[in-house]
């Protein structure tokens, strides 16, 4: 069998339905898919391969998916910290995009979040920001997969006057780029206490008709909940699920505050949730409750929400918080083990964004989207188990190689197609400014 590439590496993790880590085998790439998947000895007896790649002391993983982010966030990273969610975004986020977020915010924050998140293994990330067919251009130009989500908000912005004027972008940007091979669009209404019950009402017969999904913050703290029972009545789940919100398409983000029949009905409703723990850690949001969500059926996948809320955008760090956190949260050290880490950072990622047929698992005729970590530095030696050492211990500075459908975009750890230097200068002009205005 012919192939563009073949690697040889000492451990691939799947992250398929078997749960395995396969050891000393090889990976074979031709036109940009996952062609075979073998054991070594196999490999060099039937693979004929233009290049050969040697990858001793390196695991191989499925390329990670960061299921909750704003990009272009970065440009604010640590301008407001240490506070509760409601005082960091009315006293400082947002009045700070309304005075600086434009074309060129997004574009030069996007371009430095692609660069941290390529370097850290992350292939592809669901966004919610200004500007969204920016983002979508900087992705795609670096060669990274997004999910661009189309905010709609109530309040009028410099983006946008009205939920008719976002809707109608959202659409244009939908025929812009329902064709693209890495960028796709979702609509993203901010949350139901940022947008009432008519546009949220209209972007589910879009989603539907165009088959989108609905990115969206949900039960993010308890204040939330407590406002929208004071305001409607209901809790916010409760509230999307009248208006028909709630089902496979939904993409809910956060989800701190659940009771036991919600869980009961999210997994009912086939609906997506999105766990960020570190932002829900840092902004006291509260905890999500992943092990009886998992236990329920309810896919979970991982985010990092924006590096203003985080402080970064390491999914490989959020792996290990999670495993953590769970353990603490449902009193059990067997709450999300490793393997369970791994796919909620990599397939659950996939099946959030409606992806899962194209990537989020290493398997024969997916595009090859995958992570090569060398686990020969210090802290992740000896090694037992790759997997466990891999969400336990893994820096993302052990990130060496990544590839997006075939094409090498990081090598031996730096970037191919970003270029770090200019990336750097414009978030420090951008720092300068902010800095000023602000003093
Ligand atoms: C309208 S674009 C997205 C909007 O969301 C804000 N944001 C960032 N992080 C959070 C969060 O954790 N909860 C709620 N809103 C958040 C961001 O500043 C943008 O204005
Ligand atoms: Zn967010």
């Amino acid at each position: 069998m012919q192939a563009e590439l073949l690697i040889h590496a000492d451990w691939i993790l799947p992250v398929d339905a078997a749960d395995s880590t396969l050891e000393r085998h090889s990976l074979c790439i031709d036109r940009g898919r996952i062609s075979a998947l073998l054991p070594r000895s196999e490999a060099e007896q039937q693979i004929e391969a233009k290049r050969v790649l040697e990858l001793p002391g390196h695991a191989l993983i499925p390329g990670l998916i960061n299921a909750h982010t704003h990009a272009a966030m970065t440009l604010l990273r640590g301008l407001a910290d240490d506070l509760p969610l409601m005082t960091w975004l009315h006293e400082h986020i947002w009045p700070a995009e309304g005075r600086w977020v434009d074309t060129e915010f997004v574009a030069d924050g996007t371009r430095l979040a692609v660069l941290e998140m390529l370097r850290g293994g992350i292939t592809c990330f669901n966004d919610m920001y200004f500007y969204p067919e920016v983002t979508a251009r900087i992705t795609a130009e670096a060669g990274m997969r997004v999910l661009a989500g189309m905010i709609v908000v109530d309040l009028p912005t410099r983006y946008a006057q009205d939920a008719d004027e976002y809707l109608r972008r959202g659409l244009e940007l939908y025929e812009q780029y329902h064709d693209h091979p890495l960028a796709r669009i979702a609509f993203a209404p901010h949350s139901t206490y940022a947008v009432s019950e008519e546009p949220l009402a209209r972007i589910r017969t879009l989603s539907d008709e165009l088959e989108v999904q609905v990115h969206m913050h949900l039960h993010e703290t308890r204040d939330e909940v407590m406002q929208s029972l004071g305001t409607h009545g209901e809790r916010p789940l409760a509230r999307l699920d009248r208006l028909g919100l709630l089902g496979p398409q939904l993409i809910a983000v956060h989800m701190t505050q659940l009771e036991d029949e919600e869980i009961a009905r999210v997994a009912a409703s086939g609906a997506h949730v999105v766990h960020c723990p570190e932002s829900n850690l840092k902004l006291a949001s509260g905890f999500c409750r992943v092990a009886d969500l998992l236990d329920a059926g309810v896919n979970v996948a991982l985010g990092t929400d924006g590096a203003a809320s985080n402080n970064d955008l390491n999914l490989l760090a959020e792996m290990r918080t999670a495993a953590l956190l769970a353990k603490g949260v449902a009193g059990s050290a067997a709450a999300v083990p490793a393997e369970t880490a791994l796919r909620m950072a990599t397939l659950n990622g996939a099946k959030a964004l409606g992806i899962d047929d194209e990537t989020g698992s290493l398997e024969v005729g997916k595009a090859a989207d995958m992570v090569a970590v060398d686990l020969g530095n210090p802290h992740t030696q000896p090694l037992y188990h790759a997997c466990s050492q891999m969400v336990y211990a893994a820096s993302s500075n052990q990130v060496q190689h990544v590839w997006i459908a075939g094409r090498q975009l990081i090598r031996d750890g730096e970037p191919l197609t970003l270029e770090p230097d200019n990336i750097l200068t414009a978030a420090q002009r951008w720092r300068d400014r902010i800095a000023e205005h602000s003093s």
